[in-house]
């Protein structure tokens, strides 16, 4: 772990527009024409960004190529910024039950300095106060990285940046030396390839069908005592396959079937990769600005436009889906009425349709009162019922008790922050990956009048997209 306690930041761009492949070459010019004078401006650790612009890139691809054993992608919903990362600069961790004020504002301390542009990249676990099994332990209960090199592609631009912590002027040119040998072998645009992933041998499912049945019933039987009224409950499914998977290449053909979402993936010093497709923002935050949202209830994606207006509305006039909808938004409007004012919400609801599903849908916006922040905004807004149930608290202490996996990562907070900005979704429909082995996470809303059956047919649909990039040859149930 580098201990990055940089006291300013100097950011070094270049002014010609560079190709991916002479990227390291500018990126060498850059360094060579700044060393007199960082060697002069440096006297403590300072975060130096070199940063060059480059006339076409596809971040995916360059991903593909890199060895580094962290390795990040994100891309928003909207398609407006994609970035891959490679290797790491700095990396904020923590395990436990962290304080979650005490990090955030370490982080924010950390970019207090820095531009606008330099972002750390990472998530939380979905609950921090129940165990992190074998898998989940590397990605703790919170991990950011500011990444080393970074590929970004926006409508701003496409851009390469090396992040690289300087701890003395007089190291700078033996510290970037090495870091241009490292760059000549960054620099390559292979496409990724698309060929069908290996063969999924052996699918299970845990909880299996009966234990579902069992799980949905003490739900019930905890909303007829009172005590709550939804709980989002879980599944893992576990996806063998006869080689192993490439985790860049699974990503690019979840991004080809799966529309409308925030693509992911994060993979920290060789652990398990997070890869997925979530069509959920937790919230945007540019300055003073918030923008949340719900998403819930669900009906699959008709094969006609008639078979498909006819599923949205049944989902529309659903008491059910209307309910398990109406908690997410009464919690994510009361957060607002506490840290904001200014708060717009929708006259009605509208439906958000991705490639398999369509779910109810509010937009919110607001403007954080003073001396609120992203500590508060992720502490009181995650879990929404989306994820978690009402109320929260007891919902979090029954998912514990009643799914037999720890979450990790699948439904928590995964973003990213600036100095000034910060982007978090809800990390669902997505996947743990190892080897050949896939852990699917995918969830649904249990409110009273829910049924075991169907709702585990609901969750089968989300599971489409993933199902969908694999040929599977076998099931079995946990
Ligand atoms: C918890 C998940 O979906 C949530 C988001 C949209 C619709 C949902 C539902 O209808 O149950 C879930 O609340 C998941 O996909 O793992
Ligand atoms: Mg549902």
């Amino acid at each position: 772990m580098i201990e990055c306690k940089t006291e300013q930041h100097i950011k070094i761009c270049g002014k010609e527009i560079a190709t991916v492949q002479n990227a390291a070459r500018t990126i060498q010019q850059l360094i060579d024409e700044n060393i007199p004078e960082l060697t002069e401006t440096i006297a403590q650790p300072t975060l130096v960004s070199f940063q060059i612009s480059l006339e076409n890139c596809d971040p995916l691809s360059w991903l593909s190529q890199q060895a580094s054993t962290t390795r990040l992608y994100w891309s928003d919903r909207e398609a407006s910024y994609e970035v891959a990362a490679a290797g790491e600069t700095d990396r904020l961790f923590a395990e436990g039950e962290p304080h979650l004020t005490e990090l955030i504002l370490e982080l924010q301390r950390r970019l207090a300095s820095s531009s606008e542009d330099i972002r750390y990249y990472g998530g939380l676990k979905f609950d921090s106060s129940s165990p992190a099994d074998h898998d989940w332990k590397p990605f703790g209960a919170l991990l950011f990285v500011l990444p080393r090199y970074e590929m970004t592609k926006s409508q701003h631009g496409n851009t390469f940046t090396i992040n690289l912590v300087i701890q003395h002027g007089n190291e700078v040119e033996q510290q970037l030396l090495a870091e241009i040998q490292t760059l000549q072998t960054l620099c390559s645009a292979a496409p990724v390839s698309s060929q069908p992933l290996p063969i999924a041998s052996i699918r299970t499912d845990s909880p299996n069908q009966k234990e579902w049945q069992e799980i949905i019933d003490k739900s019930i039987q905890a909303f007829d005592s009172g005590c709550m009224e939804k709980i989002v409950l879980a599944r893992k499914t576990t996806m063998v396959f006869s080689e192993e998977l490439d985790p860049i290449r699974l990503l690019k053909q979840l991004k080809d079937v799966v529309n409308r979402a925030f693509h992911f993936y994060f993979q920290f010093d060789g652990t398990p990769g997070f890869i997925g497709a979530t069509p959920e923002r937790l919230y945007k935050r540019i300055g003073e600005t918030i923008f949340s949202e719900a998403v819930a209830g669900t009906r699959p994606r008709g094969n006609s436009p008639e078979a498909d207006l006819a599923f949205a509305e049944d989902l529309l006039n659903s008491d059910k889906d209307v309910r398990e909808h109406q908690f997410v938004c009464k919690s994510i409007l009361d957060v607002m009425d506490e840290l904001c004012t200014d708060i717009q919400s929708p006259a009605q609801v509208s439906l958000l349709k991705l490639a398999r599903v369509q779910h109810l849908y509010n937009k919110y916006s607001a403007t954080l009162k003073k001396g609120y922040g992203d500590a508060d905004l992720l502490e009181r807004i995650h879990p929404t019922p989306a994820v978690g149930g009402v109320p929260k608290k007891e919902a979090i202490r029954q998912i514990a008790a009643l799914e037999p996996f720890d979450r990790g990562w699948y439904a928590g907070p995964i973003g990213w922050l600036s100095r000034n900005e910060s982007e978090f979704a809800v990390g669902i429909r997505s996947a743990l990956m190892m080897k050949n082995q896939l852990h699917i996470y995918t969830g649904a809303g249990i409110v009273k009048g829910s049924e075991a059956e169907s709702e585990w047919e609901e969750i089968e649909n989300k599971l489409g997209s993933f199902l969908a990039i694999q040929q599977v040859n076998g099931t079995e149930n946990a």
